[in-house]
């Protein structure tokens, strides 16, 4: 069905997030939450990105209730790549992503990507870890893909959907996941408040 009601909102401004859940075929109707995204001192990765995921779907619920909007479920998630006990968000300029892929070069990562449902006050939270093993880059192509544009608005400083395809040698866990939203982990929370696969 072209114009199916919302069944859900999607609480997020990333268009992959948008893709990933028109990929499951669930109709849902998009927010976008305004969320400072600063990790807290001594937080580990996986408290990270729960609570961001968690506060994202809160804020979004909290906007429908004031709007008077009918009160769907709202999902929202958050991705961060961690390397060694380093947490990479997104980068804030070109420098700072072209520094972020040197340091991924040739190194095993993992993606955490946090996914939250917020329905009738309760809110329900999952966890997808994913490890990524780079090949070595050369400065080069550092500088060439930095240059495309792709990694100014991902996790990381890069897209694993777009060029960075070339780069990712193995990967063990969730490729949706990695590019944002976990779809094995997101239809699990669905399939618990009632919401189906179609
Ligand atoms: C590692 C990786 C990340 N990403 C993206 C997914 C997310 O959009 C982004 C991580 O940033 P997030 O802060 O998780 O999300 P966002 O600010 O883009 O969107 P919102 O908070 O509104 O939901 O990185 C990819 O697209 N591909 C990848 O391979």
């Amino acid at each position: 069905m072209k114009h199916a009601a919302p069944l859900i909102y999607l609480a997020s401004q990333s268009p992959r997030r948008r893709a990933l859940l028109r990929q499951l075929g669930i109709p849902h109707r998009v927010l976008v939450p305004d969320v400072n995204e600063a990790p807290l001192p001594r937080e580990t990765p996986e408290d990270h990105v729960r609570r961001l995921a968690r506060i994202k779907a809160e804020v979004g619920a909290m906007r429908v209730l004031k709007r008077r909007w009918p009160p769907l479920p709202v999902l929202a998630a958050d991705t961060v790549v961690v390397l060694g006990r380093t947490l990479l968000g997104k980068p804030v300029d070109a420098a700072e992503a072209a520094a972020m892929l040197a340091r991924l070069s040739g190194r095993r990562h993992r993606v955490l990507t946090a996914v939250a449902l917020a329905f009738q006050g309760k809110l329900q939270l999952a966890l997808s870890d994913t490890q990524v093993v780079f090949r070595r880059l050369a400065a080069s192509e550092i500088e060439a893909y930095v240059a495309s544009g792709e990694p100014l608005d991902k996790a990381g400083g890069y897209g694993i959907q777009g060029r960075a395809a070339a780069f990712v040698r193995r990967i063990e866990g969730s490729y949706s996941g990695v590019m944002g939203l976990p779809l094995f982990e997101t239809a699990e929370l669905l399939r618990k408040i009632g919401i189906r696969i179609p």
